[in-house]
């Protein structure tokens, strides 16, 4: 039976997850993907797009955290919100007219939801994030047979996409996002400096299969490259990390590149420091 505290307390997971979504969306600039200032490399959606999409799935956030409060990690859970999570991306495309705005997104911040609640005491990332890998690492056996742009990047490349990264319980966001976003606020950067520091971060890390899918390897390389160098020349506050900067958005938009998977880790960092 749906307690009050119950309800209450998936209503406002599914609120802290949306506001990640929108927190990630807003944040400006960002090479190649949808900000503020524009549609990155994107030219089938905008930022109003992205917000109407985060707010039509609060309703599958909010229904994740109610199966998922206190319930025990097990394949039951996986089924659960697998079949939560499908109708999520429905609700998206439905939204979007067909447009695919969060799809990893709802995946990392879905299996994130349910590892919070299930364990509502907990607020140590690392633990919420292994619990988030347990739950992804149950099998999947009702996955409709679909030909994704991830599955054919990995025929071609040894990568991790997205289900790697949260079955191993999200390395990316360990050991490059939240180091990055934690060192930046020590040294008194701007919140938004910090997310932005955070976001290359991953950039110059995650194999990301959106790059992949409309790139190849030598671009994944490139991206990687100018982001760790956009970090070692300490971001915004130094001449060369703006050119470094300039540099790297002006890739991505040329050859119509979105570090989309390194979006979608940024949120799920918001979503578990906020
Ligand atoms: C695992 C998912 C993402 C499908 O993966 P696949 O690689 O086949 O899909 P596809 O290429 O279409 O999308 C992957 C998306 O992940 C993101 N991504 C890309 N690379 C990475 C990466 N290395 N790490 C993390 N995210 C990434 C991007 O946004 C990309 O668009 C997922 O949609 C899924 O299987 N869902 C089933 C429903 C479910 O179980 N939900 C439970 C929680 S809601
Ligand atoms: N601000 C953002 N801008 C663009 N993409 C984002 C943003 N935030 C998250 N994403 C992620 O990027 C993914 C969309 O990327 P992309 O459009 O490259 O994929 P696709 O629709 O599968 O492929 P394609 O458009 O090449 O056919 C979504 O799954 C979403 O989760």
């Amino acid at each position: 039976m749906l307690t009050a505290t119950h309800a209450g307390f998936g209503a406002a997971l599914a609120g802290k997850a949306v506001k990640a979504l929108v927190d990630e969306a807003l944040l400006t600039p960002k090479p190649g993907l949808v900000d503020a200032r524009d549609n990155g490399s994107h030219t089938d959606m905008s930022l109003e797009l992205m917000l109407i999409s985060a707010k039509a799935l609060e309703g599958t956030f909010r229904e994740i955290a109610q199966v998922s409060y206190l319930h025990p990690v097990d394949q039951s859970l996986r089924e659960q919100i697998a079949f939560i999570g499908r109708e999520g991306e429905k609700a998206m495309l439905a939204a979007t007219n067909g447009v695919n705005t969060h799809k990893g997104a709802i995946w990392a911040l879905g299996l994130l939801t349910s590892a919070r609640a299930a364990f509502p005491e907990e607020r140590d990332p690392q633990r919420i994030m292994n619990a988030a890998g347990t739950i992804a690492s149950f099998p999947d056996r009702f996955r409709p047979e679909q030909r994704t742009h991830g599955q054919a990047v990995k025929r071609k490349y040894a990568v991790m996409g997205a289900a790697e990264e949260a079955q191993l319980g999200f390395p990316h966001i360990r050991e490059a996002a939240l180091p990055a976003l934690l060192r930046a606020r020590a040294c008194g950067k701007t919140e938004e400096e910090a997310r932005i520091e955070a976001l290359l971060a991953l950039m110059a890390a995650v194999d990301d299969t959106c790059i992949l899918h409309r790139g190849d390897w030598p671009d994944l390389l490139a991206i990687k490259r100018m982001s760790g160098a956009f970090l070692a020349a300490d971001g915004f506050r130094t001449r060369t990390g703006r050119k470094l900067f300039h540099r790297l958005s002006e890739y991505c938009e040329a050859k119509r590149l979105s570090p989309g998977g390194s979006a979608d880790l940024l949120a799920a960092t918001l979503f578990l420091i906020d």
